[in-house]
């Protein structure tokens, strides 16, 4: 059985916006998705969803991946099990670990030979193939680890304060919101362009201030990124409820992260804090995690078998 593993993320910037094409900044972080796999005499995919066989409906990436994956080699059967530390469907990329652990895999089983690159490219284009409409942003940063300014694909400074995350147990989909923001941009385009594309001056003006590790200012750029959110719909109250916690409880900054509409938000603290803003989002009803930055992606975990 071989076994990869890769990253889920959270955004300092730019969901959504990036979807149009503007500039977004992303962090894996180091909560990891595991895929183990072996030749069998049928298709089998075990996850937290079920045990399935190709199956679009409960395993819709994994059954992209082995129907892309076919393009390079030949797969009679295969069995797959999936393992994650990521929440399902709530803002940390879960889909886009899941896939890209799964290409890395099947990659080194069958020794197709795909480069990082091409394992971040088939990603995207299965994102895309589930989604509708999807940024290259998670299934990158999920190979590359790090945090990357999207789209240049430019890998920055690592963050090195903690990252809090606060679930809110709200069921999101990505293809959802996705959907929403779209339908919004079209129905009012004179105004929701310009709000689109101040997300994106947000992440152009935060560059600079992430290579020199300011995450004051970060913070308060992050604080303005979530008003924004808020206003193309993606926010909820769960959500502000966690993000108001931290932010009250000394956050240095505090947003949604992903696709929202339920799902995580994430808080950037200071070292002597984070334990306290994880205990305020508990306090205001959400789940939190304590985590950081990674500069490690997809990575081979074991060879055995
Ligand atoms: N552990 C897992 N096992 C199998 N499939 C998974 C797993 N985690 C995620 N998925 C797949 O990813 C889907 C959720 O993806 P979705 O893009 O909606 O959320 P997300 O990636 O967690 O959030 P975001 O895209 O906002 O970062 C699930 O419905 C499932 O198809
Ligand atoms: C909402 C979105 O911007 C981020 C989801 O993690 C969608 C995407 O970039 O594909
Ligand atoms: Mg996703």
């Amino acid at each position: 059985m071989i076994t990869c593993s890769a990253p889920g993320k959270v955004y300092l910037f730019g969901e959504h916006a990036v979807v149009y094409g503007e500039n977004a900044i992303c962090c894996a972080v180091e909560l990891r998705t595991k895929v183990s796999v072996e030749k069998s005499d049928e298709i089998i995919i075990e996850s937290i969803l079920g045990r399935t066989r190709l199956d679009h409906d409960t395993h819709p990436y994994v059954s992209y991946v082995i129907e892309k994956m076919r393009q390079f080699v030949d797969i009679p059967g295969v069995r797959i099990v999936i393992e994650s530390e990521l929440p399902v469907g709530s803002g940390l990329g879960s889909s886009a670990a899941v896939t890209v652990a799964s290409i890395q895999a099947l990659n080194h089983l069958y020794e197709c030979g795909l480069s990082l690159e091409d394992i971040a490219k088939t990603g995207h284009e299965i994102e895309k193939m589930v989604q509708g409409n999807a940024s290259p942003t998670d299934t990158y940063v999920s190979t590359m680890g790090g945090v990357v300014m999207i789209p240049q694909r430019k890998k920055l400074e690592l963050i090195n304060c903690p990252i809090v995350v606060g679930n809110t147990h709200k069921f999101s989909s990505t293809k959802q919101l996705v959907g929403n923001v779209s339908k919004l941009r079209s129905d009012f385009p004179s105004v929701v362009e310009p709000i689109l594309s101040n997300i994106g001056q947000i992440s152009i003006l935060a560059e600079k201030l992430v290579a020199e590790g300011d995450y004051e200012t970060i913070g308060k750029l992050m604080n303005i990124n979530q008003g924004l959110l808020d206003a193309i719909g993606v926010g909820c109250a769960e959500l502000s409820s966690l993000v108001y916690a931290a932010r009250d409880n000394g956050a240095i900054s505090a947003k949604i992260t992903g696709a929202g509409g339920g799902g995580c938000m994430v808080a950037l603290t200071r070292e002597d804090n984070a334990e306290a803003i994880a205990k305020a989002i508990e306090n205001a009803g959400g789940e939190a995690i304590i985590t950081k930055n990674t500069a490690e992606g997809v990575r081979l975990e074991s060879l055995h078998g």
